[in-house]
């Protein structure tokens, strides 16, 4: 090799969290993460070729070896910290004006999600703000989000529409999202999510209609023109809002768009949203606060991911959902921010931070589920969510000598991170 991208070296520990090519991990595989240590004077390196996959992982003398003549772009040099796949955030909605700050307030002093959202407040609040802001005011709003995330370590997101509920500003919601994926140095995984609530002054049945009939084939036309890539359908199931039947239509209309089922399901209330995802071969069902348990073994059978939010259980007081029980049983589990302007938070380290304490997972139980889970649910884990060769390069460094730091300095990352790493370009360094 001539010239590569990044060469890290002199790290502390690298967490490789996969050594096999697993597509996910899942019970027992969840909890020993595969590692590197350094072994006396001798470090972790890591290597990015030109083309932006990771070349090699292993101790510097081995690494200086091979590419002892080798320049690179950039040098790194990480004694004392450790390497960490790049975070990757399963869910979250963050393109949007107008916060609701004061329904924090309202719900602090008692007022329920549903309360808030059937007197005319929640996601209709949001959309009536979205609605009428301009694509670039939401561009702007959206863009220093996603650069706080990657502040946080985040390198592929997950990002729905689902503040128009009507065409125009559902296309303009991704068009906003399309514009990020060219501009930002962030990947992201974009998510139609047209049947996010039923807009107000129409009932269930014509919404339905609306995102069957009529936002789905402007999709499809814009995705056929190459004006739009969208990779995810969503509806969120839930009592008052989209029924199991109307969910069903929504997620086999988007799956004859092309579009691969990730959806919000038995959250708020038990509707067998998992049994539905799994017997529609979803790839991610999210929430999952209500489960049943056979919707735990439909899933375990089915592979479909489990993308737990442990923002939304902590803000809104939910019963959070059975994690150890969805692990135990084998179903993927992984995690998202669920970044929205009902759970304000950025942050994957937080995020993993509250999935130890509140849904009593371990440490490394955590980062799979952040990392090569969250990669299974968006359909990227073959390139994505662990520091194997061929793989992305994205990369996390702390100032730590382990990487469990991460999680138990709660709110520390802004301290400990020091470089963040997409396809071996820093794109936030700290140092
Ligand atoms: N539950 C539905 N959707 C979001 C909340 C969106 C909102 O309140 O604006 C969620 O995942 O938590
Ligand atoms: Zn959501």
């Amino acid at each position: 090799m001539s010239g590569g991208k990044l060469l890290v070296r002199g790290a502390r520990q690298a967490v490789l969290v996969c050594r096999a090519g697993e597509r996910a991990l899942r019970g027992e595989e969840m909890k020993t993460l595969a590692s590197l240590e350094q072994d006396g004077d001798n470090g972790v390196s890591l290597v990015v070729g030109s083309n932006g996959l990771i070349e090699a992982v292993g101790h510097d003398a081995d690494i200086q070896q091979k590419y002892g003549s080798t320049k690179f772009d950039r040098v790194i040099d990480a004694a004392g910290m450790s390497i960490l796949p790049g975070l990757i955030d399963g869910h979250t909605h963050p393109v949007w004006a107008g916060d609701r700050v004061h329904e924090f307030a309202m719900k602090l002093a008692g007022a329920t999600y549903m309360e808030v959202h059937k007197a005319g407040g929640g996601i209709n609040f949001t959309v009536e703000h979205t609605r009428r802001a301009s694509e670039d005011e939401l561009y702007t709003l959206f863009r220093d989000r996603l650069l706080r995330m990657v502040r946080a370590g985040t390198t592929l997101v997950e990002c729905k529409s689902g503040y128009g509920l009507e065409v125009e500003t559902e296309m303009k919601m991704l068009r906003v999202i399309q514009r990020a994926k060219r501009e930002l140095p962030i990947e992201i995984s974009s998510t139609f999510c047209g049947a996010h609530s039923v807009p107000r002054g129409s009932t269930m049945e014509q919404a339905t209609d609306d995102v069957i009939n009529v936002q789905l084939p402007r999709l499809r036309e814009l995705m056929k023109s190459g004006d739009l890539e969208v990779d995810n359908i969503d509806v969120f199931c839930e009592k008052g809002v989209f029924d199991v039947d109307s969910t069903r239509r929504i997620l086999q209309a988007g799956v004859e768009t092309g579009l691969a089922i990730n959806f919000h399901g038995d959250e708020l209330h038990p509707m067998n949203s998992a049994e539905l995802g799994a017997e529609l071969k979803a790839r991610a069902i999210s929430h999952l606060e209500e489960i049943s348990d056979a919707g735990i073994k439909a899933m375990a059978d089915s592979g479909s991911v489990a993308v737990i939010l442990p923002t939304t259980a902590y803000i809104l007081r939910l019963t959070p959902p059975p994690a150890r029980k969805m692990i135990d049983s084998g179903v993927v589990v992984a995690l998202g921010s669920d970044f929205n302007p009902n759970a304000f938070c950025l942050s994957m380290p937080m995020t993993m931070h509250l999935a130890c304490v509140n849904f009593r997972m371990s440490m490394n139980e955590s980062l799979a589920a952040a990392t090569i889970n969250a990669a299974a649910s968006l359909g990227r884990a073959e390139t994505h969510g662990s520091l194997e060769v061929g793989k992305v390069g994205d990369l996390v460094i702390i100032d730590a000598p382990r990487w469990e730091h991460l999680i138990y300095q709660l709110a520390g990352h802004d301290h400990l991170i020091k470089y963040v790493v997409k396809k071996g370009e820093v794109i936030h360094s700290a140092a």
